[in-house]
């Protein structure tokens, strides 16, 4: 059980080249997509939920072509979008039996045990009958994965899930996508480093709708130990100067200082060996695919 895309693009009306030609194989698990805002992440995840149509290229997961059997891929599809809206006024029992039956879960019976088991699943049980409106946002995304379940999809697809969430929302918020992913292909967009490197086993960074970087978060990091250097600067102009000479990789404030890192083969004058991250992989990945383009 696989999500397959190959040489799929997108660019809209206006000539914004969205996704140009985006090949990923994405497993049974967590997977991660990281990129800055306008890199193509919610129109491939759109594109993948069969809610907008790409120009080119192929889609297919479990057998089905997601180009040409919208409604077959329809059956097994989970999607939290990025701008999940509640009906404020509505209780989250309601809501959530209301979205069962459009999902075609005709009889009240097993209805309202889904219904049940989902919002037990998501911590919800004993907020059932409080309306949505009054639901904290880690509670109202805890909701949308509980609607984007429903039916049991083998595809789930979550769009910059933890945005605005405070630590021990997404802590929640991570632990109930670690649960739900054993089973089932999930897709995970997010422009949040540590969401990817706390959760997904595979990656993947977009680009200018080009996927600039892939695989293992744990194996992307270990191909840069080594190669990335630290040092701490005062004076903006040492900064600017740095910035001409070294590949620059990351500007950090810690502890009130900033700290950069760059990207060399060997220790430049003045610099420390670090230990990489995975966000020094995301902006030097982001810095290479600018340099080129
Ligand atoms: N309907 C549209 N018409 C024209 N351009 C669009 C449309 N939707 C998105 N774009 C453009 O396509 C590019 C990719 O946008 P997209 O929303 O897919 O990126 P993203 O990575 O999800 O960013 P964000 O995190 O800001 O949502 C951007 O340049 C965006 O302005």
């Amino acid at each position: 059980m696989e999500l397959k895309l190959e040489g799929v693009s997108k660019t809209y009306p206006n000539g914004t080249r969205a996704l140009q030609g985006v090949n990923l194989t994405i497993p049974r698990g967590m997977f991660g997509l990281l990129g800055p805002n306008g890199a193509g992440k919610s129109t491939l995840m759109r594109s993948i939920a069969t809610l907008q149509d790409v120009d080119a290229g192929a889609m297919t997961f479990d057998g089905i072509d997601l180009r040409r059997d919208k409604d077959r891929l329809r059956e097994v599809l989970g999607y939290l979008p990025q701008d999940f809206g509640v009906y404020p006024k509505v209780t989250a029992w309601d809501m959530l039996d209301h979205l069962a039956q459009l999902k075609g879960l005709a009889q009240r019976g097993p209805r309202h045990d889904a219904v049940k088991a989902l919002l037990q699943k998501t911590n919800l049980w004993e907020h059932r009958d409080r309306r949505l409106g009054g639901f904290s946002g880690g509670m109202k995304q805890r909701f949308g994965i509980a609607q984007a379940l429903l039916g049991n999809p083998k595809l789930l697809i979550v769009d910059e899930p933890t945005a605005g969430l405070d630590p021990a929302e997404r802590f929640r918020f991570h632990n109930l996508l670690a649960e739900i992913s054993a089973d089932v292909v999930v897709l995970l967009s997010t422009h949040i480093v540590s969401d990817v490197a706390d959760l997904c086993q595979n990656m993947a960074i977009l680009a200018h709708g080009n996927v600039v970087a892939a695989g293992h978060p744990l194996k992307l990091v270990e191909s840069l130990h080594q190669r990335v250097w630290k040092r701490f600067v005062t004076h903006q102009e040492e900064l600017d100067a740095l910035m001409k000479e070294l590949e620059v990789i990351a500007v950090r404030r810690v502890a009130g200082q900033r700290l950069v890192h760059v990207h060399a083969e060997s220790a430049p004058a003045g610099f420390e060996p670090a230990t990489p991250d995975l966000e020094d992989v995301y902006f030097h990945a982001l810095a290479r695919a600018s340099k080129q383009s």
